[in-house]
Parts: C-alpha cells; structure tokens; sequence
C-alpha cells in the first residue's frame, strides 16, 4: 500500500475531482459519511454526545458534514466553528448553512464547558497544515487535549497540529484516541515520535480514483496482505529438504544460550530445510536438547578467530546456503576477529543482528565488507552505535534510507511500524506486531525467521517483507489467546504455523 505525501494527497483529489467525476463538495460529503458511519459503528446507537470541532478549511467542512449527518440520524450533536481564518474554504462555506445550529468560537475564552462525557470530534486541521499552529489556536488544541480523560478524540484524517510528512514533535497538537485517516496512510503516524499523539489508525476508504493510485511514484509503502501473498511460494509436491537449503546460525555464548536456542529453532520453523547452530561448547547439551532437529558445530569458548582461521571450516562457510549471525555472540575482540573472517570467507547475503552489529558500530570499516543485499536489523540502540545519532526520526528515516543505498544492504530498523529501507531507496513499514512483542528474545526469533526465508530461496527482499510480516502476525495470534502483558519470544515461535496458515488464507 503506498504512502503518499500531503502534496500528492492533494493531486489524488484533484484527480478524483477531474476524472470520476465528481464534485469537491460531493467528495467531501463521501468522506465524512464513511467517518459519520464509522462513530456510528463503533460508538453504538446510544452514544454520548458528540462535540464537533471544526476549522475553516476542507478538514472542517468534513465536521460539518459529519456534524448534519449524525444530528439527521437522531444522535446528540453540538458542533463549533472555530474561526483560525477569516474566510472559510469554499466547501468548507458551501456546507455551513446546511447545519444551522453551528456554534462559533473566536478566541480562546469562548470554548465551551463540555459537562457530559462524549466524543469529542477534532476536524481543525488535516493535510492543509503548513506551519505550526500557534496564538489563540493553539490554545483551542490545549483546550481539547485538557479534557482528553473525559471524553474521547477522534481526530479526523490527522490530529490537528501534526504535518502530514515533516516533524511536528514540538508543535502543539491534538492527542486523538483515534484517527480516521482518509484513504492513505500518512508517514507521520508511522514514526514512533507521533505514535502518542495519533492514537489508534483507522484507514477509511473514500473512493479516490485507482488509476491515480496506481501510477503514483513513492518511496514509501505500508506491507499489505495482498503483497504478503503474492510474495508467498507454496511448496513444490517433489521437493526435500536439499530444496530449502541448510542454514548455519551463528549465536549464543555463555549466560546467553537461550538467543542461540530461539534463533535456531525460529530458522527452522520458518522453514529451512537443515540448520546447523554455531555455538560454544558450553551451549552443546542445551542445544541439543531443546532444538533437536538442529545440527551442532561447537567451540571451546565463544566465537574466536582461530575457528574461521581453520581451512576445514573456511572452506564450509560458503556451502551453507545462509548465515546468521548476532544473537547472543557477544561482542569481545576475538569475536570481531571471527566475524571479519567470516564476512571475507562469506559472500552470499546474510543476516546480521544483535552483537554482530555492535561489533561493526564498533569497528566501522567492517561495514563495506557485508555481502551485498544482506539483512541488517538493528533495533534503536544498535542503529545509533552503527550509524549515529539524528534529532528526530524523520531524519533518521532518511539517514536509514541513505545507507541502505550507500551500502546496498536491506535495514530493518526495528519498533511498531519496523521500517524496512531497500537498496534501491524504497521503504516499507511493517503493520504486524504489538507492544507483547517488547519482550527478551523477540528480536533473536526475528533473525531466525530471516534465515529461515533467504535459506529457502526467498530473494532478500522477499525475506524481509514475509518475515518481519511473518514475525508480528505470529505475535499478534499469541497475544489473541495469551495477551499482550504475558507473551514471551518463545510464543512467537509457536504461533508461526498459525501465521503461516493465515497468510494462505
Ligand atoms: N480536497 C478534497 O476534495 C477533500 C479533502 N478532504 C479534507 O480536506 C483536508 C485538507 O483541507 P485543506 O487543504 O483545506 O486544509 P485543512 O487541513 O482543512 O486546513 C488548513 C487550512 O488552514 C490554513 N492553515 C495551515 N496551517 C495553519 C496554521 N498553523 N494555523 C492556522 N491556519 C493554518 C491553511 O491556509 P493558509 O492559512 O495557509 O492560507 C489551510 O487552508 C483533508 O485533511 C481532509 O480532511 C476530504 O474532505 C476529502 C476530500
Ligand atoms: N510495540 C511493538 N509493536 C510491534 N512490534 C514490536 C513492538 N515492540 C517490539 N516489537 C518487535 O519485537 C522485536 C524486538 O526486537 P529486539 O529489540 O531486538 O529484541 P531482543 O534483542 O530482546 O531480541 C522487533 O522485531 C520489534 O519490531
Ligand atoms: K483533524
């Protein structure tokens, strides 16, 4: 699903306009309807009392109509104009005599006392903001933000203040509970600096042209159920387990062999055909215990270069169909030593994670050394040692862009909404997952999956999209049945089949 821009978002309605055809005000009517119909759904035939607070451009002609729509299904409305410019929006006008009991607020001292909780309606500002709001406005914004314990906020299509597609953190804005977003999701709300403000998304379809949709050029894209399946291979009748390559799974030292038990086993379940699990000695029996079906290739210690110096193993690297590396290896000198031989005797892509991006934050000329197309899956923390520090996360967004680029490698960078930047500068954001998935271990399963993917021949870029998709589904199905509070990474591994299943659907 493509994420377009305010701008663009304008042309997509102006395209609309042009070609279905239909008129500005008749397009606005169609949104407002699917909001109207929306509250109606979701709040119940007897809903508190909604207060509509409108601005003077088209995001307030939508609460306009959304104001008549429900005041003509029999609900309790009080709507107010909100006068943040002296002439309205030509729809904006066209709908005001249509809703006769409009009340107005001019200055900061007018806004209403709102006795009985309700739903309180936030149609101010939508994709037409430019500059932050500020003055007596502004003032408005705290005002609906004070009663945000009382009564619920739906903002429509954005929450007043926030800009569709720059950084708005410090700008005053209005906390939405919801957000009823018109037919594209905008990239602010994917950014965890405005998750807060733009509680939860619903995207509501309004009929904007598909010819428009589908010749639109954008960097960004949300993954979709649709993509997930065309991505999908079903599996062949006559293959064997040779079809889905054997994969070796760098992970684990002492203290910390549980990384090196999930990742391995979530390799398998995602369905590598053989895993072989790179471990120290001390991690032997726990290994083969708990992931059986894994083969083991042991050390004395940890990882120390003299293993990858040994021609034998050298020499068996570049067999394994993939490999990946991080979970739980540490991050000591000797270790780093093994992971530059390793990316010297490796040259298929690969997956990285955990300490070995920690070892090439600290050792950066190791960076231009990764294969080509590997996956790189940083969460926060290990983007900031690899690649710096920015000071909002739409610069970050762009400076994970860049590097993907610059280094031709797939990033992951992890959180709600994982953002995943390609080589060639596109980027897609994750919608699986929930806050269970904040839990130790989650990230090792995630590198297991990965493996698993690109080691049954998925392209990386097929990898990335299926298994980070993959990945939140399995942890959606366990919070359904385990919550959200009580999911551990374990589960996450257990509900994969179910995933699985789901996306066959
Ligand atoms: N087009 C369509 O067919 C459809 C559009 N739809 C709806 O329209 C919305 C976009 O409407 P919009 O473009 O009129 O802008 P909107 O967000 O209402 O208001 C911003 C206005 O205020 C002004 N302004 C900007 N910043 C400001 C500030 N800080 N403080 C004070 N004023 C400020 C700015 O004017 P300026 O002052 O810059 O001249 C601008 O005109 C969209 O989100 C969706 O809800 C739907 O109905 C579907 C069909
Ligand atoms: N609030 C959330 N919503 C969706 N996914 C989340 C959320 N919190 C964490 N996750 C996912 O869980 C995983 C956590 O990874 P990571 O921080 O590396 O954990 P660990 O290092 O303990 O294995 C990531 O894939 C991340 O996207
Ligand atoms: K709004």
């Amino acid at each position: 699903m493509k994420i377009l821009s305010a701008q663009q978002i304008r042309a997509a309605d102006a395209y609309t306009i042009e070609h279905e055809p239909i008129s500005s005000v008749l397009l606005m009517e169609r949104a407002a309807m699917e909001c109207a119909g929306w509250m109606v759904h979701t709040f119940g035939e007897t809903p508190p009392p909604y207060y509509i607070f409108c601005g003077m451009g088209n995001n307030g002609g939508d609460g306009l109509v959304i104001a008549r729509r429900l005041q003509e299904q029999g609900f309790a409305v009080q709507a107010w104009l909100v006068h943040t410019a002296d002439t309205p929006s030509a729809d904006n006008a066209a709908n005001q005599p249509y809703y006769p009991e409009l009340q107005h607020i001019r200055e900061p001292g007018e806004f209403p006392l709102l006795e009985e909780p309700g739903i309180i309606v936030d149609a101010l500002f939508g994709t037409g903001l430019n500059r932050p709001v500020e003055g007596w406005a502004a003032g408005v914004i705290h005002k609906i933000n004070d009663q945000r314990h009382r009564h619920t906020i739906v903002s429509i299509d954005m929450p007043s203040g926030m800009m569709a597609d720059e950084p708005s953190l410090h700008f005053p804005c209005v906390h939405a509970r919801y957000t009823l977003t018109f037919e594209y999701y905008k990239l602010a709300f994917l950014l965890p600096e405005n998750g807060e403000r733009t509680g939860k998304t619903e995207l509501l379809k309004i009929g904007i042209h598909p010819d428009y949709t589908a010749q639109v050029q954008t960097e960004y894209h949300l993954t979709d159920p649709e993509t997930i399946r065309t991505i999908y291979r079903p599996r062949d009748a006559f293959s064997h387990k040779g079809t889905y390559g054997h994969a070796l799974m760098i992970a684990g030292s002492y203290g910390k062999m549980g990384a090196a038990v999930l990742a391995t086993r979530a390799c398998l379940r995602a369905g590598a055909g053989l895993v072989t699990a790179h471990i120290p000695r001390c991690g032997y029996e726990i290994m083969q215990t708990a992931v059986p079906e894994a083969m083991c290739d042991t050390e004395e210690s940890a990882l120390y270069s003299a293993h990858f110096d040994e021609p034998f193993r050298l020499r068996q690297a570049p067999d394994y169909a993939v490999v990946g590396i991080g979970p739980g290896i540490g991050a000591d000198t000797a270790t780093a030593k093994a992971l530059e031989r390793l990316l010297q005797a490796f040259h298929k892509p690969m997956v990285l994670d955990a300490d070995a991006l920690n070892i090439i934050g600290k050792y950066p000329a190791l960076l231009p050394q990764i294969p080509k197309d590997s996956i790189l899956t940083p969460h926060p923390k290990e983007f900031e040692r690899l690649f710096g520090s920015t000071d909002n996360h739409f610069e970050r967004l762009e400076l994970l862009t860049r590097k993907a680029c610059e280094l031709q490698l797939y990033i992951l960078l992890k959180g709600k909404y994982s953002a995943m930047a390609c080589p060639d500068g596109a980027v897609y954001f994750n919608p699986t997952g929930n806050p269970g998935m904040a839990t130790a271990g989650a990230g090792d399963v995630l590198t297991g999956i990965l493996t698993g993917l690109l080691s049954q021949g998925y392209t990386p870029k097929a990898a990335l999209l299926l298994g980070a998709w993959l990945h939140g589904l399995a942890g959606d199905l366990a919070a359904d049945d385990l919550s959200e509070e009580a999911l551990v990474a374990e589960d996450i591994i257990h509900y994969l089949g179910q995933a699985y299943l789901n996306i066959k659907k």
